[in-house]
């Protein structure tokens, strides 16, 4: 009899966020967050995890008529890609706008920031990673 060596564990590739960023008029669009109790308050970019099997452009597309109600195409890779915990890897991608005006349907509020506000806002920590990204398309 062959000694049979245990299967290792399948492990998930890690999930892939996306977040999407909406500029107009010199400013960026940010949502708050009400959900987890430790982000609930805090200002981030629309998005949301990428369904397996799920493009990227096609995942932002979604994400945000959910989130906000809008069409978006687009989905050009902004800043670095930043490690979550829990092995999730989040991604900021620049979108346009191409119909609807944002509500916040899944969230607490949204606003409009130039560069200084950007600043000085209480922004999800991951999010600070791009904060001079950011800043290149925003006015002062
Ligand atoms: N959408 C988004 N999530 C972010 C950002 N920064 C950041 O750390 N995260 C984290 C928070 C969450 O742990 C995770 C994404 O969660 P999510 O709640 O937005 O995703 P989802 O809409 O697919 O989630 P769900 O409804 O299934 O709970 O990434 C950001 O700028 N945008």
């Amino acid at each position: 009899m062959t000694a049979t060596t245990p299967e290792p564990p399948i492990r998930q590739p890690a999930g892939h966020v996306v977040a999407g960023a909406v500029f107009r008029d010199g400013r960026l669009l940010l949502a708050q967050r009400n959900r987890p109790p430790e982000l609930a308050g805090q200002w981030e970019l629309p998005g949301g995890k990428v369904e397996p099997g799920e493009e990227i452009e096609a995942a932002l597309r979604r994400e945000l008529r959910e989130e906000l109600g809008v069409e978006v195409r687009g989905g050009e890779r902004l800043g670095v890609a930043v490690p979550l915990p829990g092995g999730r890897v989040l991604c900021a991608y620049r979108v346009e706008l191409v119909a609807g005006v944002p509500k916040p349907l899944d969230h607490s509020a949204l606003r409009w920031v130039d560069a200084d506000e950007l600043e000085t806002i209480d922004l999800v920590a991951a999010d600070r990673a791009w904060l001079t990204d950011l800043q290149e398309h925003l006015d002062r």
